[in-house]
């Protein structure tokens, strides 16, 4: 039998590194579970410093009662009730809090089923489904496996991974305010776990009115006598700076700060994870990221299809509180902050905060909201927002946003950022495009004619889909005489990168189970984001400011064009399809 992970502490080479195998272990001594196999990451430190699964000093155990754990565990070995003798390390289980719901289908259970599949999962680890729905463990099997569409599908021995997958899947139905039904739950994740030291993970993806309940009760009944828990809220956090803060406060009264994970599943994205790589690995990029070579910067969202079914949820936010004030703000901030002092999740926070506490308020006149409206095309009609039986009627709600935002630090002043977000537009995409200055005194203006624009550099990131990065230059078309050309030097991820990318929550989920807090909001994050965007949405709201309607299926309101033109931006999506 391996031996198991004591309380020392190894140090964290990078994050990047989670599933190598080079260790740097500090004193005190590394004690190694070795095992042959894919699981050697396991053995890994986390990137919060810590061994994998270890308690984070936050997490609220003592070292002493770790080390009493590890070695109850070891005598308790086998007791496990799974079939593999070599277990190994504290348990993981991970309780799906509304288990029967769209995002748990949708997204939650592909993602762990996927970290199974590809081994990123401790050897000991659980899930659990919670919500009232009545079902059998069997159901819930079923229906994990009947909605399992997702990366892996295509892989080999897929079926044989999903049974053993499925074997360590578990349902249990109660109320989420019943104290009662947690400790029921309780009682079958300890019966699970054999009496070994275990972590336990919860996911609310449930709606936001009942987060607190689940939170009391499953911390009052069901949280982990000897190894942490942690709970990921999904958003939305609140609908105002008070509605967030009262959330904060009541979670807090159960929960401690680093126990809490608030998710933006934007963070997790493959390339909203790279735009810290490409501008602080290299050298070309950082020099120019400020006013001095910027002229604009530009993040885009936009869906081509409208609140289908999530008519009901939507029309109680809007797409500023959906889109905005929380993906496209995040992203914004970690495009323009300043150079952490390290990686460490603390360290890049705080410089995200900056960032939010230097934005200019956002002014009624730099924002533009628009709806759709029906629309026929090709024989086919799209239904109109208000069409969706699940809105009422005459709704105000914008389903589209555009807005231009200023960062007044030393950086930035003077550089529009805009946003824009909108639901049943023409195409789906998410994008950061970054404008750059005119040449001064270009040698080659002639050759562009009279608009400049078109011959500024421009990077662009594309978050989704078809992840790629490219900047437009300029070029000599070959021949004789002068001819200029823009084009693109092109990072295409799917040529380039041949393996498939992993799916936000995958990464997510793994970053919680490893304590990792880097792509998760900290709270006081999340309070300057609702302070910059509360007063706009009050406005709007109290003005009942009509929305522009927009046809299904377009490119969204005018007012958007004129909004950017205002600010001497002209949008980098507009053009053609693949600008
Ligand atoms: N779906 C998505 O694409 C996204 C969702 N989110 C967020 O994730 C969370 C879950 O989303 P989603 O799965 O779509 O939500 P659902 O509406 O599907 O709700 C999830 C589960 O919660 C229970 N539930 C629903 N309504 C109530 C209610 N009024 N009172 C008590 N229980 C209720 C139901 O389970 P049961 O009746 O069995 O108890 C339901 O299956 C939400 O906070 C949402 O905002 C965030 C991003 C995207
Ligand atoms: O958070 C949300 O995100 C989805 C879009 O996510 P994506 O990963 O598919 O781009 C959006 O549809 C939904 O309205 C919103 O709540």
């Amino acid at each position: 039998m391996a031996s198991i992970l004591g309380p020392s502490l190894s140090i964290v080479t990078s994050y990047a590194f989670r599933n190598e195998t080079t260790l740097v272990a500090h004193s005190p001594v590394w004690i190694s579970c070795a095992r042959p196999g894919n699981r050697n990451h396991f053995q890994l430190k986390s990137s919060n410093g810590l061994p994998l699964n270890a308690l984070s000093s936050n997490d609220g155990l003592a070292a002493s009662s770790l080390a009493m754990a590890d070695s109850k565990s070891q005598s308790l070995e086998g007791s496990f009730p799974l079939s593999d003798s070599e277990l190994t390390g504290p348990n993981l289980t991970i309780t799906v809090v509304g288990a029967s719901g769209d995002l748990a289908k949708k997204k939650i259970f592909p993602a762990l089923f996927a970290l199974y599949y590809e081994d990123w999962l401790p050897e000991n680890f659980l899930v659990f489904g919670f919500a009232r729905t009545k079902m059998t463990n069997d159901e819930l099997r079923i229906m994990i496996s009947k909605t399992l569409t997702c990366r892996i599908d295509k892989r080999e021995n897929c079926e044989d991974k999903m049974d053993k997958f499925l074997k360590r899947c578990f349902y249990h139905y109660g109320q989420y305010n019943s104290e009662e039904h947690f400790s029921e739950l309780d009682s079958k994740l300890r019966e699970k776990e054999g009496g070994k030291l275990s972590n336990r993970l919860y996911y609310l993806s449930i709606p936001p009115n009942i987060f607190v309940d689940v939170v009391r009760c499953a911390s009052l009944k069901a949280s982990s006598k000897d190894g942490w828990t942690r709970v990921i809220v999904e958003k939305p956090f609140g609908r105002d700076s008070e509605s967030s803060s009262e959330l904060t406060k009541c979670l807090k009264q159960y929960l401690t700060e680093d126990q809490i994970f608030r998710i933006d599943h934007y963070l997790g994205k493959e390339l909203v994870e790279n735009l810290s790589v490409l501008r602080f690995s290299n050298l070309v990029f950082e020099p120019l990221w400020s006013r001095n070579y910027i002229r604009n910067v530009q993040i885009i969202f936009s869906e081509d299809f409208g609140t289908e079914g999530r008519g009901g949820y939507f029309d109680n936010y809007g797409i500023i509180r959906d889109i905005m004030q929380n993906h496209l703000l995040q992203i914004l901030a970690l495009f323009a902050m300043e150079t952490p002092v390290s990686l460490a999740a603390e360290d890049i926070r705080n410089e995200k905060v900056k960032v939010l506490r230097s934005m200019r308020p956002l002014q009624l006149e730099n924002v533009v909201v628009g709806q759709y409206k029906g629309h026929s095309k090709g024989g086919k009609s799209y239904p109109g927002y208000t069409d969706d039986p699940t809105v009422p009627k005459g709704s105000l709600t914008p389903t589209f946003a555009a807005a231009a935002l200023f960062i007044d630090n030393a950086r930035w002043d003077g550089v529009p950022f805009l946003m824009k977000a909108g639901k049943a537009l023409h195409t789906k995409r998410a994008e950061i495009r970054v404008q750059f200055r005119h040449v001064p005194g270009n040698l080659y203006k002639r050759n562009f004619g009279t608009d400049l624009d078109k011959a500024t550099n421009e990077l662009v990131l594309r978050v989704q889909p078809d992840e790629a990065i490219y900047l437009k230059i300029n070029n000599k078309v070959p021949g004789l005489g002068m001819r200029l050309d823009r084009s693109d030097l092109n990072l295409l991820f799917r040529s380039r990168y041949p393996r498939e990318i992993p799916d936000a929550y995958e990464r997510l989920l793994l970053d919680a189970i490893e304590g990792e807090r880097r792509l998760f909001i900290r709270s006081d994050e999340l309070d300057a984001a609702w302070a910059l965007f509360t007063p706009l949405l009050k406005e709007i709201e109290n003005k009942k400011i009509a929305p522009e309607l927009y046809p299904y299926g377009s490119r969204g309101p005018v007012g958007a064009h004129y909004l950017a033109a205002r600010h001497n931006v002209r949008w980098g999506d507009l053009g053609n399809e693949d600008s």
